[in-house]
């Protein structure tokens, strides 16, 4: 059993549960834990993620915690996880944090260790307006990352939200058949009641996207957004920090921007700054204030948004970043309004 006597109280606030746009400004939110960091066994979904020199590290170390095999990164990851919820914390929102997972769960779906994932706690679910969604991931390593936050996301019942999940993911690796739909929460965008879904064919699946559809209802609109597969979610080639303002990689949407967002202003980033740099991943505060990582080579994307009048705050997150996730990765709101 885990050591539950350090869990916080699940209960830290009494405000209703809402999220209305990406850019609502952020009262309370569930962040990514810096306890733990084990990387996980080497398949698809991972291959998806691994490049350059993090990629061979993962390769060696699969299964291993990250805490042993190289304390130095692990104690990179730990601090500026830290100092991310720290500076949150200090602006006012309300910050939860993931449990440890009981070691039978690190061994679910397929009885191997997938890893603990828990510093980028984006994906696990949603939420939309007052609807809390546990979703059912295409990626192993975040398939159980659900069972760290349940008691989290089990008071929002309290707070006014309709809480659901979706159809379970199973334990076969990937399947794009009728029945089998994939969400992950790095992919769906609230832009208020129209909804995105990233489709990159090794994350989210228009299946997914179909059942999102239908619980949501006639009062949400989803579509799906193809990207490249070489990002596997939509937040790695967009941001989109107040309506009508984008950061994105537009060279990401082999089928053209989606329509919603298209005569939006944009802020271009190539490629390399978006998968490298993670230049689309950044913290949206409110539709006037963003953190963005602090490595020189996002000068430019703040600079760009300085122009737009929105005061940018960097902070340290290269360590989490190299994973493939960083600020918008780590948190799932719970209120954004
Ligand atoms: N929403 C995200 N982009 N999450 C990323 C989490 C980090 C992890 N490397 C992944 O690719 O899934």
């Amino acid at each position: 059993m885990p050591d539950t006597s350090r869990t916080p109280p699940a209960v830290q606030s009494q405000e209703a549960i809402h999220v209305s746009s990406e850019w609502g400004a952020l009262k309370e939110c569930v962040y990514g834990s810096p306890d733990r960091w084990v990387m996980p066994a080497f398949y698809g979904d991972s291959k998806q993620r691994a490049y350059g020199e993090f990629g061979e590290f993962w390769i060696r170390n699969e299964g291993r915690d990250v805490a042993e095999v190289d304390p130095e990164r692990f104690e990179g990851f730990r601090s500026q996880i830290q100092g991310a919820i720290d500076f949150l914390r200090d602006s006012g929102v309300t910050v939860q944090v993931a449990q440890e997972l009981a070691p039978e769960d690190m061994k679910f779906p397929r009885g191997e260790n997938h890893g603990v994932v828990t510093g980028w706690m984006r994906d696990p679910f949603v939420t939309i307006g007052n609807n809390v969604i546990e979703l059912a991931p295409r990626s192993l390593f975040h398939r159980r990352q659900r069972f760290a936050i349940r008691p989290i996301l089990a008071e929002t019942m309290d707070r006014g939200a309709r809480y659901f999940a979706q159809p379970d993911s199973g334990a076969v690796e990937s399947r794009d058949e009728p029945g089998w739909g994939y969400l992950e929460g790095g992919d769906v965008f609230v832009l208020g009641q129209q909804i995105l879904v990233g489709h990159s064919g090794g994350c989210s699946n228009p299946e997914g996207g179909r059942w999102l559809q239908h619980m949501l209802g006639p009062d949400y609109k989803v579509d799906m957004a193809p990207i490249d597969p070489m990002f596997p979610h939509l937040d790695c080639v967009l941001c989109t920090p107040r309506e009508g303002v984008t950061v994105i990689c537009a060279e990401a949407f082999p089928q053209g921007l989606p329509d919603y967002i298209a005569d939006w202003d944009h802020i271009v980033v190539d490629k390399f700054h978006a998968k490298r740099h993670m230049a689309c991943n950044n913290l949206v505060l409110d539709d006037h204030t963003i953190i963005v990582p602090e490595a020189e080579a996002l000068d430019m994307v703040a600079a760009e948004l300085k122009k737009r009048k929105f005061e940018v705050i960097r902070l340290p997150y290269n360590y989490p970043s190299d994973f493939g996730g960083s600020f918008r990765c780590a948190h799932q709101p719970l209120i954004r309004v």
